[in-house]
């Protein structure tokens, strides 16, 4: 095979539960997944030896200079992973085109991993060993990320542990997002480690996150509305006291009409959900046009996982 192409989806968290730090440094979760269609894609192609080359995807703003180009991107442990696991030599040079912002809290390091470990696992399908199915491949993500199973699966999921165990939750119908960008992003362990110094100085011991029914219903429903009002991230405190600004990014949507404002995992990106596609490109012209983000892009929700194309 000369090329496999693999197109994958950034992700919104519709609720983050986080509970309690445990001794191995990670939150115990309650983890909502939303696969939305703002998109990277891979190219996996045959090469000497592994090489990684990173670039913004057409017509895409991505500042793509903070995205490591050696051994420590995640595509590149990707790689390596499948090829262990197949006994093999990661010979492969892997093109990462982004559209999901860097170290925006959409999870894009994560989906370059899911779609580097399916391209790879395509690349290298021969008669001589066994295929890797959907489960090896998200059970080798989870040792790559917390984030990068659920990339694999896509669609809408409930993530426990520290995010890798998924269910698929039942949705109806498409919703419709809008996602204001910032510059310069934010680091997913400190905002971890503000939210426990938050807990800790309000003297508020972190409980066992619970899984919303009333945003499991509005899923199940398709009833946007009810989603608006569902949405949480116990993130958003943290990622507000290291990044104040993005209040300003969060009243400016719901003063524009957003049914739904919260910052999107980790941040910086502020995630606006939209009743219909036109509510959805009104809501984006007129947040462009307030100045309170780095770039205003639309996409809806859900879509599948790392996909072959
Ligand atoms: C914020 C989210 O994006 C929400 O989906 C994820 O929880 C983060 O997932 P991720 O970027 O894949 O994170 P990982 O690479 O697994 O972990 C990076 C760091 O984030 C923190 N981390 C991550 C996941 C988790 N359940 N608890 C944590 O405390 C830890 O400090 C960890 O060292
Ligand atoms: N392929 C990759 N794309 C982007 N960042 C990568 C990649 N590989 C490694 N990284 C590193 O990971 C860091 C976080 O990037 P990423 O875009 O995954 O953040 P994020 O979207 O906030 O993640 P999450 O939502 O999972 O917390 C980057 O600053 C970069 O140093």
């Amino acid at each position: 095979m000369s090329a496999v192409t693999v197109r994958v989806p950034a992700k919104v968290n519709l609720q983050l539960g986080v509970g309690p730090l445990r001794d191995d440094g990670y939150h115990d979760l309650v983890n909502v997944f939303h696969a939305v269609s703002l998109f990277d894609e891979v190219t996996a192609r045959p090469a000497e030896r592994l090489e990684i080359r990173v670039e913004a995807a057409p017509h895409s703003r991505v500042a793509v200079g903070g995205v490591p180009t050696g051994g420590d991107n995640l595509a590149a442990k990707a790689a390596r992973a499948v090829a262990a696991r197949l006994g093999t030599e990661p010979r492969v040079a892997l093109r990462i085109r982004k559209a999901i912002p860097v170290a925006g809290g959409m999870a894009g390091g994560s989906a370059d991993a899911a779609a580097a470990l399916v391209a790879c696992a395509r690349l290298w399908d021969d008669r001589e060993r066994p295929a890797l199915s959907r489960d090896d491949l998200v059970e080798i993500g989870a040792d790559l990320g917390s984030d990068v199973p659920f990339a694999v699966l896509g669609g809408t999921a409930v993530g426990t542990g520290r995010g890798e165990r998924l269910t698929p939750a039942l949705t109806r119908g498409v919703f419709h997002w809008v996602f204001a960008t910032a510059d310069g992003g934010l680091s997913t362990p400190a905002v971890y480690g503000e939210c426990d110094r938050i807990r800790l100085a309000e003297g508020r011991p972190p409980e066992r996150a619970e899984v919303s029914e009333a945003l499991m219903t509005a899923l199940a429903t398709g009833d946007a509305k009810a989603l608006g009002a569902a949405l949480t991230n116990d993130l958003q405190p943290a990622a507000l006291s290291l990044r104040p600004s993005l209040r300003r990014t969060l009243d400016a949507g719901r003063d524009l009409g957003a049914i739904g404002a919260l910052v999107s995992g980790s941040g910086p990106t502020c995630a606006f959900l939209a009743e219909t596609d036109e509510d959805a490109a009104g809501l984006a012209e007129a947040l462009d046009g307030a100045g309170v983000a780095a770039q205003v892009v639309r996409a809806s929700g859900p879509v599948p996982g790392a996909t072959v194309i």
